[in-house]
């Protein structure tokens, strides 16, 4: 089961989540948010990671060119496509950048967001659903309807996001067949600060249903 925790922006922070179990942390590319951190920054961090921890760029409408440069400058292991990105897109970056995991976010709306999905399983490794909020990219901090996606289990490993919480994980997993978890501004203390605390908070909750967990 993976467990990401997005929207770091110091090494303290990141060395502690990676301690806790957490597998896979993510920057925020996206200069008009309150959680960008510049190329540079990511670079000093990722330098001090454990090489195990999958360090993800999250990219909102960037062009494949800014992405190449940027993932080249800090040797992030993955992007998340955040945007309205099409498979076009998609396949290209895949040339450049063969071996980084390409995850794609898929706003959900409504039952025909399942079919949006879909269409990247064939040029994506990962798939990401966070909520659908009008005019807000990401970092909403609000779920969507999980029950709508109760039986929803794609061909590629899948990621929920939106509003994941210490508080709801159980929730999350006793209703979706995820692969994994994505948490950014539920865990933080104001954006680009964690909470360490409630980090742990949700270690232990996964921790005490671990039997249930998928691998
Ligand atoms: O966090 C942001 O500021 C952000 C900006 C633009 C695109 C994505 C962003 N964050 C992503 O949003 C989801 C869910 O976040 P939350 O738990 O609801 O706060 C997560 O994948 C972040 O990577």
């Amino acid at each position: 089961m993976r467990i990401k925790i997005c929207g770091l922006t110091n090494v303290e922070e990141a060395r502690a989540i990676a301690s806790m179990g957490v597998d896979t942390i993510g920057f925020i590319c996206v200069k008009d948010s309150p959680r960008y951190i510049p190329p540079f920054s990511i670079r000093a961090i990722v330098e001090k990671l454990p090489p195990q921890i999958s360090t993800i760029g999250v990219f909102v409408n960037a062009s494949v060119s800014k992405i190449v440069d940027i993932v080249r400058e800090t040797r992030l292991t993955g992007v998340q496509l955040h945007g309205e990105e099409d498979i076009a897109f998609c396949e290209q970056l895949r040339i450049i950048l063969p071996s980084i995991e390409i995850i794609k976010a898929i706003r959900y709306k409504d039952a025909q967001s399942r079919q949006e999905a879909e269409k990247y399983i064939p040029v994506v490794d990962t798939l990401l659903i966070d909520t659908y909020q009008k005019g807000i990219h990401g970092g909403t901090g609000t779920t969507f309807n999980w029950d709508e996606l109760r039986d929803y289990r794609p061909s590629r490993p899948w990621l929920v996001a939106g509003g994941v919480s210490p508080d709801n994980v159980i929730t999350a997993f006793n209703t979706l067949q995820c692969d994994g978890i994505d948490l950014s501004s539920k865990v933080e203390v104001k954006p680009g600060q964690k909470d360490l605390e409630k980090i742990k908070q949700l270690i232990i909750k996964l921790e005490s249903i671990k039997n249930k967990l998928p691998n």
